[in-house]
Order: structure tokens, then sequence, then C-alpha cells
């Protein structure tokens, strides 16, 4: 948080909240008298990336957290009166019919919610999966070596066939054009489009929930997201009958869930959030870890040297090698950190006043942890802008343990998969091809191997064109 920051200009609701409990709030961006700040419509993240400190925007206050003490004292120290999360009534309360995870409240309901997931995917039973993932990972290298073009795709495929095996206890390798891989993509895309900040104005003014048809196409979406959840465990239940299933996150909770005490629809609903909340996450960070290979060959070189001199060319890595491979793991640790999956952060909402630095954090208030802004927080990593592996390396050449950032969100709500996706993001880490600047033909004048490069226009073509014709 930057304290050299001028106050928000809504000076009246400021002076209130002061008054009633002489701290002042943290610094922010300058707002318009009565009104406050002006939400950004779009690049949401970076725009609060410049703004951290506390915005108000429509009688609400807004915290920002941009540097990675702020995000350690506050998120993570305080976390426990930050489980909650904002009202969410397009999303939460209408698409997801109450039962969603991550944007339900805190409470008796989450604490439920997050013992069944943290029993589901815990590092012991996340090891448990870690064969679907092998399978899959070649299964991507080898796809992208014959369609290198598409190598988006294939993360996605990936990711998609690995949660759908874990959780449904699925075999067959997922294609992404399969009917259920579609009809859960779909979920998905409404969940993300719905879930963009402003995208509903009822979570503003509460009051348009009561307009007629204003969330019926919500509500339609969320019958055929239910009905999908319910078909997908029901053919787990089906399974589990006949005595034919495998272990999976669905036979888990079905085999526990007096234990877990969880009704039929929120077994469905967990076991499909897993989907929502896992499969295009872990493509992007397999899709970020490969840029990120693709543009710092030097660092990807230093990737493969350790891969020859720890594992050799006659075998593949595996999770068993992870200990001996402190540079693959800073790879992927910097990419994490490089380009943030969840670059804007999820927003929590404080349920207690929370005092940092003689500043308040009122309880009511949203609080957003920037990861774009604490990713790049130069205090704890120095030339933030550069993509360097070795900052996560210590002098005995061991990945740094006292150092950390925040991939997977904060305190009580941090993201429960974590330990799945990052064996995910290792093992295709650890597998991926290498890129070879030195692969050229072995003649007098040297000629590149094959490779790819995507080429943007600087220049519309009209006028290159323009500027090409006979005569100019
Ligand atoms: C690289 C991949 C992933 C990234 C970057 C990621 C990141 C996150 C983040 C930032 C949050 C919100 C934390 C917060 O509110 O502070 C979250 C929540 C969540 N994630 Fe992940 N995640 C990934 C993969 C997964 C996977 C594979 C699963 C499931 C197997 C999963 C399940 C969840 C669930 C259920 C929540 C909601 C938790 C809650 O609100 O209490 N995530 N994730």
């Amino acid at each position: 948080m930057h304290t050299n920051l001028t106050v928000p200009i809504a000076h009246h609701m400021k002076q209130r909240y002061q008054a009633a409990r002489r701290l002042p709030l943290p610094p922010g961006p300058p707002g318009r008298w009565l009104l406050g700040n002006t939400m950004p419509k779009s690049h949401v993240p970076f725009q609060f990336a410049r703004w951290t400190g506390t915005l108000w925007a429509c009688h609400r206050i807004f915290v920002v957290i941009g540097s990675h003490q702020a995000a350690t004292d506050i998120m993570e120290k305080e976390g426990a009166n930050l489980a909650d999360r904002p009202r969410s009534i397009a999303v939460q309360e209408t698409l997801s019919d109450g039962l969603g995870v991550l944007l339900q409240g805190s409470g008796e309901r989450l604490r439920r919610l997050r013992r069944v997931l943290h029993a589901g995917l815990q590092p012991k039973v996340a090891e448990s999966y870690e064969p679907i993932q092998t399978r899959h990972a070649k299964n991507l290298v080898l796809d992208v070596l014959n369609d290198p073009k598409n190598h988006q795709g294939h993360a996605m495929r990936y990711s998609a066939s690995v949660v759908m095996s874990f959780t449904y206890g699925k075999t067959t390798p997922t294609s992404y054009a399969d009917p259920e891989v579609v009809a859960v993509n779909k979920a998905l895309a409404r969940f993300g489009q719905a879930i963009r900040p402003g995208a509903y104005l009822v979570d503003t003014y509460p009051i348009l929930r009561f307009v007629p048809g204003y969330l019926s196409q919500l509500k339609a979406w969320q019958k055929e997201n239910l009905a999908l959840y319910d078909r997908q465990l029901d053919t787990v239940r089906r399974q589990m009958r006949e005595g034919n299933t495998r272990p999976s996150f669905a036979r888990f909770m079905l085999e526990h869930q007096k234990e877990y005490q969880l009704e039929d629809k929120d077994l469905a609903y967990i076991a499909g959030a897993m989907f929502t909340a896992g499969s295009d996450t872990t493509a992007s960070a397999i899709t970020i870890m490969m840029m990120a290979a693709a543009t710092h060959t030097d660092a990807q070189a230093r990737v493969q040297e350790e891969l020859d001199n720890v594992v050799g060319r006659m075998r593949l890595p595996t999770f068993g090698d992870q200990e001996m491979l402190p540079q693959v793991t800073a790879f992927m640790l910097e990419s994490l950190r490089w380009r943030p999956v969840s670059l804007g952060g999820f927003a929590h909402r404080a349920t207690k006043d929370i005092i940092w630095k003689n500043y308040l954090v009122p309880a009511g208030a949203t609080v957003i942890g920037n990861h774009w802004a604490i990713a790049n927080d130069p205090e704890v990593f120095s030339e933030p802008h550069r993509f360097n592996p070795q900052r996560w390396i210590d002098d005995a050449g061991r990945v740094r343990s006292d150092l950390r950032f925040f991939t997977f969100g904060f305190g009580r709500r941090v993201c429960p998969g974590q330990h799945v996706a990052n064996r995910s993001v290792f093992v295709n880490t650890a597998l991926i091809s290498k890129i070879d600047t030195l692969a050229f033909s072995d003649t007098a004048n040297i000629r590149a191997a094959p490779f790819e490069i995507c080429f943007a226009k600087r220049i519309d073509e009209n006028v290159i064109r323009e500027l090409c014709a006979p005569g100019k």
C-alpha cells in the first residue's frame, strides 16, 4: 500500500468513519466529491494496481492491497477476519443458487465446504493424482510436438482432462470437443462473464432483483448448470452401485457425505466447481510457463541443463525427481509470479475492524489483494519486471523457503486446489520440450531448425500496402 498517495475525496464518508473509529483509512487515489472513485471498466486489475489504498464507490469502501508486506500483515495474519466475501446477488445467489464455493460468505456452510475440499485435495490426496497428471502431461508434450501452433489448445485439453479424471474418475483421454467438456466449458464461460466486475448492476443496486425478468437469464443458466452437475454425479453414483468406479473426488464425497454433512445439491455443485476453478486456471498457468520458456531462452537453458544432469535423456522426469530439480521449481515459481493467473485477486470482506500501521480497514470493507501489484513489489522482488528464476534459489542452490508469492490467494480463502495445480505446472515444466537456439544445420552457412513464430502487426496492413504502393 503506498502511504504517500493522497486521500480520496469522498470526504463526508471518510470523516464519518474516522470520527467513529479515530484512525484514518489507508490513503488511496483521489476520488470525486460525494461520488467517490469511478470504477474502471476494463483491465480492472492493472488499474487497481495503480490505485492501491482505499477507494470509494457506490457507498462501499474498497481497500486494494498492493504490497507484499501489507498482504502478509492483513490478508494472511488477519485471515480470520477476512474469510468473508462481499455479497454477490448475480453470481452467487442467482446463477449458483447459493451453492457455489468461490463466492460463499463466511460461516458454517463455508466451513463445511472447505473441510471436504481440503480432505479431497490435500497434499497426500493430490499425490495420488500424480499418475493422472503424468499421463496427460506426456500427451500434452506429444500434442505440442505434433501441432505446435495449437499449444494453448493442448494446455486447455490437458487441464480439462485432468480435472475430469480426478473429479469424476474419467479414464478416457478427454477431447476438448467431448460433449461433456463442451457443456462444462459453457457453464464456465457464463460464470466468467457474470463474475466480471460491474457485469450486473444488481450487485450495486440490490433493488434491481425485484425488477421482473431482470435475473431471468441467470436463473435459466442456473437450472442448466445444476442439471449438468447432477448428471455428472449420477454417473459416479451408478458406477458405485455397479462396483466399477475408480477413486475420485466425487466418489470420496459420496462415500463421506454424512460425515461432512453435505446435501446432494452441495455435492453436485462442489464437484462442478472443480472444473470452474481448476480447468482454465491450470491451462493458463501452463501457457504462461511456456510463454516464459519461449521468451527467456537463457533461463530455460538452465532448466534443461539441470534436467540433463539429474535425469539424463534415457527417461522422463517424474515427481520423484522434484527435490533434485530446484531449477525446474524456480522456473515454475517465477512464471507464476511474472504473470499471475489471478491478476487482480478475488475480493474478501472484512468482518471486523482491522488496524494496520495506524490505519483502519473497517469492518464491511471489500479487501482485495492485487496479485499484479504484489508480484511487482520491488521491496521483495528486486527488478520485478525481469523474469529471473534465480531469485527463488538460495546460496546453497536450493529453492528458498523464506520467499513466497500469493499465486493461490490469501488466508482462509486460499485456493484448496493449490497442491493439485502446482503438480500440474511442475510436471509440465519438467516435460516441456527444449527450445534450442543453437539448433542449426551442420553446414558452412547455418540454417535454423524449424521453429514457429507468431507475428503481430505493429502497423495496419492497409497502411503498409499504401506505403509500398508503386510510386511511393
Ligand atoms: C494454477 C492454477 C490455479 C490458480 C492460479 C488458482 C488460484 C486461486 C485463487 C487466487 C483463488 C481465490 C483465493 C482468494 O480468495 O484469496 C482460488 C480459489 C479456489 N480455487 Fe483455485 N487456483 C488454481 C487451480 C485450482 C484447482 C486445480 C482447483 C480444484 C481442484 C481449484 C479450486 C479452487 C476453489 C474451490 C476455490 C474457492 C475457495 C474459496 O473461495 O474458499 N483451484 N484459486
